[in-house]
């Protein structure tokens, strides 16, 4: 029998969590929808941070750790493409793969979620040493910057997991993305979203990415249709900034850009770890000119200090 090209059947790569499944259905659907006659089989494999549940983020950095398996998985021709939040995917991909599409992205938010007794309650009136869990850096130094009344503590796990541990009683409120919370069906709990004056997001918060080997073009024409030119030129832009930026530990850099009238623009902030320092300034330029606006604008907070700010996070957490 002859197999023509076409009737191949593509795999696609996916982490077990509920978020990262409903995103892979989703992609699924919309992939069957613009290709009715082809075959999309889903694949799911546990990832290294889906296992290690103990240590915090931070120590561990987040180099790939949600991705690495399913990347093994495309290299060894398993999979054929791999969804994931845009902003677990690292910034420099293993040779042999590619950014091959980024959907249209959803509220970039961050959310506090609050335990039951705080339910009259905003970020501003929460009281003195009131416990908020967050594992991400980027939202503790921004909080902290803003709310220093605050106590921070670590949390791990996915959102199920997390929204479990504040019903426990653990925590006062806990700080979650809009946008996972949306997927998973549970606006409801998004009790404040947080404001960008108050908290910039992370790079490629609420988009989905979609990693492919690099030579394969078959599989590029089919995540075509899926592609959002404007969430792509922001995202690269963000993830330019970022890339130029990180140090081999997760550190705490926000950002947030729009589009109007045909100008980008890359707002970029990067705090030091108690809140007391942080860098922030704003480019703007030509879409098509996303990667060099954000080297551009990474040069602008380095000089303006975010260098040292950095290299002192980079100390300090490889030190704990
Ligand atoms: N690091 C975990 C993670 N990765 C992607 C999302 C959902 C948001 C998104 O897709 O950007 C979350 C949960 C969270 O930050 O609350």
């Amino acid at each position: 029998m002859v197999v023509s090209p076409s009737t191949r059947t593509i795999r696609i790569g996916s982490r077990k969590s509920q978020l990262a499944l409903v995103q892979t259905y989703w992609v699924q659907e919309e992939l069957q929808k613009h290709f009715p006659t082809r075959q999309f089989d889903v694949e799911t494999m546990s990832t290294q941070g889906d296992k290690i549940l103990d240590v915090a983020l931070a120590k561990i950095g987040d180099k790939g750790l949600f991705t690495k398996e399913l990347e093994v998985a495309m290299l060894d021709k398993q999979v054929d493409f791999a969804v994931h939040s845009l902003k677990d995917l690292p910034t420099n991909l293993p040779d042999g793969l590619m950014l091959g599409c980024v959907t249209q992205r959803v509220d970039p938010a961050d959310a506090l979620v609050v335990s039951e007794k705080n339910q009259d309650k905003q970020l501003d009136t929460l009281p003195e040493g009131a416990v908020i869990g967050t594992s991400s850096l980027r939202r503790l130094a921004q909080l902290r910057h803003h709310f220093p009344h605050l106590t921070f503590k670590d949390i791990r796990g996915n959102v199920n997991t997390r929204l479990a541990k504040l019903e426990a009683g653990e925590y006062d409120g806990i700080i979650l993305a809009v946008a996972g919370l949306q997927r998973l069906g549970m606006s409801d709990r998004i009790h404040q979203v947080i404001p960008a004056e108050i908290s910039l997001h992370a790079v490629g918060q609420g988009a989905l990415g979609i990693e492919c080997r690099t030579e394969d073009p078959e599989i590029l024409e089919v995540l075509k249709p899926l592609e959002h030119e404007e969430t792509r030129d922001r995202c690269y832009a963000e993830r330019s900034f970022l890339r130029e930026l990180e140090g081999g530990c997760q550190v705490p850099i926000g950002v947030n850009t729009k589009i109007e009238n045909g100008v980008l623009t890359l707002t970029g902030m990067v705090a030091s770890l108690d809140g007391q320092r942080l860098i922030k300034d704003t480019v703007s330029g030509l879409p098509s000119e996303a990667e060099a606006l954000g080297k551009e604008l990474a040069n602008k907070v380095r000089d303006a200090g975010a260098g040292e700010i950095l290299s002192e996070i980079f100390i300090q957490v490889n030190r704990q």
